[in-house]
């Protein structure tokens, strides 16, 4: 397995049932990279990140996490994979009784026997990342708007320093104004923290304007991973309907001229 690769996923299989969701599918991701994952509803994006991640088990095939198979690990070395993987849900996730702040300290306090001062600063400079208001770590999630709630699912997934951080559609229910935002922010994060980041979504914007390779699900496996440029070219039916229809062309219209500072981050970006 090369250096460059952080995950490698070969030959998986899941099921539910009857229904196979993924059958023989390949992926790696890079060291650095922030890769975006598309694919029709329903086909398998999100189970293919909790499968990652390891709230699912394989039914077939692997997952590596630096080398290691994460299939058969003690659950001591699962914990420190997962010390090193930080998730945020669609919905933020947020434990509704809990505020911002608890909510970011909650990893923090499982994960580590630090006095609760520290646990309380490591928190609330994670919120501070995010672009979230001082204010809003004593606020509880129902009290945020649906763009916070997303910064604080971030900032706890951020708690505990995580190599590579899986993101399952974070702009959804965005505006625009605030899904470039969010967008802006995972690059800027990538950047300053040296993270990979690994981008369910089906938000075009977010392809063109952040991410340096894209990876699309269809017919169970991974059609193709690579440059969006090279993606959009793919002769796959699903990726024609996506990349030839106006919502592609408005993305293609807009995208921003890659900053140097991203380029620097992750070798294969060439966009
Ligand atoms: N826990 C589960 N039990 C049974 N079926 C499941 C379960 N989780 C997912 N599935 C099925 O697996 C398939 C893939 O689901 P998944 O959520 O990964 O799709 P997706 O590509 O993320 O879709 P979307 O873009 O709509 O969020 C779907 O048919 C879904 O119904």
């Amino acid at each position: 397995m090369s250096p460059d690769v952080l995950i490698e996923v070969r030959g998986l299989r899941s099921v539910f049932g009857t229904q196979v969701v993924h059958d023989a599918l390949d992926l790696d991701v890079r060291r650095g990279e922030i890769l975006g994952v598309i694919g029709g509803s329903g086909a398998g994006k999100s189970v293919l990140l909790r499968s990652i991640v390891g709230l699912k088990d394989p039914d077939g095939g692997s997952v590596r996490f630096l080398g290691k198979d994460t299939t058969h690990l003690r659950a001591e070395d699962r914990r420190a994979i997962d010390r090193r993987i930080g998730v945020m849900f669609q919905d933020g996730a947020l434990f509704s009784s809990l505020t911002v702040l608890e909510n970011v300290e909650l990893p923090l306090i499982e994960s580590h026997h630090l006095p609760p001062d520290l646990v309380k600063d490591i928190a609330l400079l994670k919120i501070a990342l995010t672009g979230l208001p001082p204010d809003a770590a004593a606020k509880y999630p129902a009290q945020l708007s649906g763009g916070m709630r997303k910064r604080a699912g971030l900032a706890r997934a951020l708690a505990l320093d995580p190599e590579i951080l899986f993101l399952d559609e974070p702009t959804s229910g965005l505006d625009p104004v605030g899904a470039a935002a969010f967008d802006e922010l995972i690059s800027t994060l990538r950047n300053a923290l040296n993270l990979t980041v690994f981008l369910v979504t089906h938000d075009l914007d977010s392809l063109y304007s952040i991410c340096d390779r894209v990876a699309v699900l269809s017919d169970r496996h991974v059609v193709v991973a690579d440059r969006v440029g090279a993606v959009e070219n793919h002769p796959d039916p699903w990726i024609q309907a996506c990349f030839r229809g106006p919502r592609a062309r408005g993305a293609r219209a807009h995208r921003p001229v890659p900053p140097t500072a991203t380029a620097g981050a992750f070798d294969g970006n060439s966009r």
